[in-house]
């Protein structure tokens, strides 16, 4: 049955205002990456072994051994159409569910590459390539996570053997959280405190063979296992997160990954001569590859909503005829897009930290350590952003659809919860946040002593300006020039930053200060990665950008994001004196008419997502529209819907309709 709602959304793509598939191209990044991931996005769609509708019916033990069939249909696949390494990511990443395969390739390969020597690289790189060997990551512990230096497990040079004895001294040293662990993973790059000569010596990694590859069973001294169910239905309980106990566990010298430390065979500690943070590496490679993750999982949400919104019809006629549709209320757009904006700010913001990334890697290969305090603020600071944002934000787009957004079959439920750990994995959003803020003191500090601070934070040489400026909006449209807006977040950021570090000067000590003014050092960071998001987005809008019309939507969602931002941290914007009150009320203004101009091109701008309907997941989110026809065939597909009369009636409803029946004739 197809109903006149699906008429709607034809009617919303025909009043595009832009080339919608050159906005595809955009999105992806080129032409190249569209084409990659619009095949894999297919072949994946196309494959029933790929089903994934019935998630939130399968207990644990169904829903992971079905992840385990999809994770090995996944390499059977990626081998027999000969994948590229780039084409199997994507595979790996429209079948869109957490597996080992994330944290063998997302973490183990990396970790590798990152802290391995080209000796180790050669030999453990090929096998985990084939496969041959499946790895994951366990850093975190029962008793610590964001506290790496706190980490109790220890890796004691032995020698007169040469080995390394891997030892968890309490409950408390269990590694406990690393995705893949608990059930499948044959080894693990493990980190742990090295301990040579009776010496501490920091905290590195060793790989650490876990289970036999004869028949997975775990070898002498490891007690392993699975932490137990997690948060939603489906969702992240697909995964094996895990615990491992290690008992003494011999494994040989070369086993430690030595590219930045070496201990030798009399068990002497060699220290490169690099920044003893270069052991973080895999955590900032990491936290760049979830900036970009987020973009995508803003804009399913996102989609699902957006359309959604524009079938959706609630009053707007008191006589039965047509009612409105409730994309049209402005206080459906003004929840709504500001986050079609953050999912465009993010996926340039994570583009252009994916080169970020690059460069400093570049650089540390050439001992150019320079850039890494950056590159790790840049990293951690909008991995928090992004992450928050989209939590946030899918929960929001589940409110956005009403009562229809609470069901599993609108895909916003489990999105949520497969979502919400990034706000604490790879680093609690707090903690990374006040990472941020150090570095923003260290660099006012640094203001002092004449030093120019460049990269991201160059906008803070110009320290007079930014004191003193009065911003010169007179007009609504005054907001749309990126110089008005950008001065006003530079100056908002750097004044917060200023006020911080003055405000911790009056204080006995730095730590001291820092610590009482932890809740102003968080606003002081996100204020700054607020100038890095806004300001990536500006000059990408700056940018050529071929296709009909998709500069100027582009334009209007950069004012979007840029001004829903004024009206949320008004109160920073006002009390730093960057801007008056009439002026937030001239931004508002403008906001409410950018909100006009994108509401004929938001199904639009959604489809230029291209996402498949596999992958949004959602009755509500369909490309053709057809919400009530599929929500209702989906509910006729509940378990509880298996039988009329439902199990249980004879025991436990029949008796309670009898007693009430002998209580009324009483
Ligand atoms: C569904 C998924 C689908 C697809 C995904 C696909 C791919 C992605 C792959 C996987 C993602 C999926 C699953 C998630 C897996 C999650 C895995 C994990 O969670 S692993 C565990 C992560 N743990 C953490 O992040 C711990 C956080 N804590 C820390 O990083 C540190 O302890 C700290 C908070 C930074 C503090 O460190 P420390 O005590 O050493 O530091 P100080 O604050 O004193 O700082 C000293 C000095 O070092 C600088 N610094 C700190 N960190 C770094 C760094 N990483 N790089 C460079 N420099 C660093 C810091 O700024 C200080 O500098 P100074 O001021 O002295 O100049
Ligand atoms: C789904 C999932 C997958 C994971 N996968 C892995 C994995 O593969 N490998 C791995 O090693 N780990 C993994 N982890 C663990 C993860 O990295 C840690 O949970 C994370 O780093 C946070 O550490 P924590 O749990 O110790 O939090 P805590 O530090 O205990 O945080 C608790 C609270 O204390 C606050 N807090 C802590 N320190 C400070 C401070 N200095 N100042 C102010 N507030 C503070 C935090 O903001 C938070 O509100 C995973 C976690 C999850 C949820």
């Amino acid at each position: 049955m197809v109903v006149a709602s699906v008429d709607n959304l034809a009617d919303e793509r025909s009043k595009a205002q832009f080339d919608v598939g050159a906005m595809k191209i955009v999105w992806a990044g080129s032409k190249h990456v569209f084409d990659v991931t619009d095949r894999m996005a297919r072949i994946v769609a196309s494959d029933p072994e790929f089903r994934k509708d019935n998630r939130t019916t399968l207990g644990r033990k169904e829903l992971f051994k079905n992840t385990l069939r999809k994770m090995a249909h996944v390499v059977k696949r990626a081998n027999e159409l000969r994948l590229t390494e780039e084409e199997a990511s994507k595979l790996r990443f429209f079948v869109d569910e957490p597996g080992y395969l994330d944290l063998h390739w997302g973490m183990f390969v990396p970790a590798i590459k990152g802290q391995g020597t080209e000796e180790q690289q050669e030999k453990w790189l090929p096998l985990a390539s084939r496969m041959e060997i499946i790895g994951c990551y366990a850093q975190t512990e029962l008793g610590h996570g964001s506290n790496v230096q706190g980490l109790e497990t220890t890796a004691t040079f032995d020698p007169k053997t040469d080995e390394f004895i891997i030892h968890s001294p309490s409950l408390t040293s269990y590694k406990w959280w690393p995705g893949g662990l608990g059930k499948v993973s044959t080894h693990v790059v493990v980190y742990a405190r090295l301990v040579s000569g009776g010496q501490e010596h920091g905290i590195y990694g060793f790989i650490v063979q876990l289970r036999s590859l004869d028949d997975h069973t775990p070898l002498p001294g490891i007690i392993i296992g699975d932490i137990g169910t997690k948060f939603g239905s489906g969702a992240y309980n697909t995964m094996d997160n895990g615990f491992v106990c290690f008992n003494r566990v011999r494994i040989p010298r070369n086993h430690m990954l030595m590219r930045f430390c070496q201990v030798t065979r009399e068990g002497n500690v060699c220290l490169s001569d690099v920044p003893k943070q270069m052991v973080y590496g895999t955590m900032v490679y990491v936290r760049q590859t979830i900036v970009s993750d987020a973009s995508w999982a803003l804009s399913r949400a996102v989609c699902i909503a957006v359309r959604y919104s524009a079938i959706r019809r609630q009053f707007g006629s008191q006589d039965r005829g047509i009612e409105t549709q409730v994309l049209d209320y402005k206080t459906q757009q003004s929840r709504l897009f500001p986050l079609l904006a953050s999912a465009y700010a993010f996926r340039f913001v994570g583009e252009w930290l994916k080169w970020l990334y690059a460069d400093v890697t570049e650089r540390l290969q050439a001992n150019d350590f320079s850039t890494l305090p950056e590159a790790h603020a840049c990293t951690a600071g909008l991995k928090s952003l992004t992450t928050s944002v989209t939590a946030d934000a899918i929960e929001e787009c589940r409110k956005l659809c009403g009562g229809h957004g609470y069901l599993c079959s609108s895909g916003l439920p489990e999105l949520f919860a497969v979502y919400v750990p990034a706000c604490t994995y790879e680093g609690d959003n707090v903690v990374l946040l006040l990472q941020v803020a150090r570095f923003l003191v260290k660099t006012v500090s640094r203001l002092a002593a004449g030093k120019k601070p460049v990269g991201t934070t160059t906008y803070m040489g110009n320290a007079e300006h930014l004191m003193q400026c009065k911003s010169s909006a007179s007009s609504p449209e005054d907001w749309l020039k990126p110089s008005v807006v950008l001065e006003a977040f530079e100056a908002r950021a750097f004044r917060l930053a200023v006020a911080c570090a003055r405000d911790i000067s009056k204080f006995s000590t730095p730590e001291a200060g820092f610590a009482e003014l932890s809740i102003d050092l968080v606003e002081a960071a996100i204020a700054h990665c607020e100038v890095i998001v806004v300001s990536r987005f500006i000059e990408k809008v700056q940018q050529d950008i071929p296709g009909d019309g998709v500069k100027e939507q582009l334009q209007i969602l950069c004012f979007i994001y840029a001004l829903h931002l004024i009206h949320k941290h008004s109160g920073e914007f006002l009390s730093t004196g960057c801007i008056t009150p009439e002026q937030a009320t001239l931004a508002n203004e403008q906001l409410r008419t950018l909100y006009g101009q994108v509401r004929p091109n938001a199904v639009s701008l959604v489809d230029a997502f291209n996402y498949t309907d596999h992958y949004l997941g959602s009755a509500l989110g369909r490309y053709d529209g057809n919400v009530y026809a599929t929500l209702y065939a989906q509910a006729l597909r509940d378990p509880l819907n298996d039988t009329v009369v439902p199990d249980g009636y004879e025991e436990f409803i029949r008796p309670v309709l009898k007693q009430t029946m002998r209580l009324s004739r009483l």
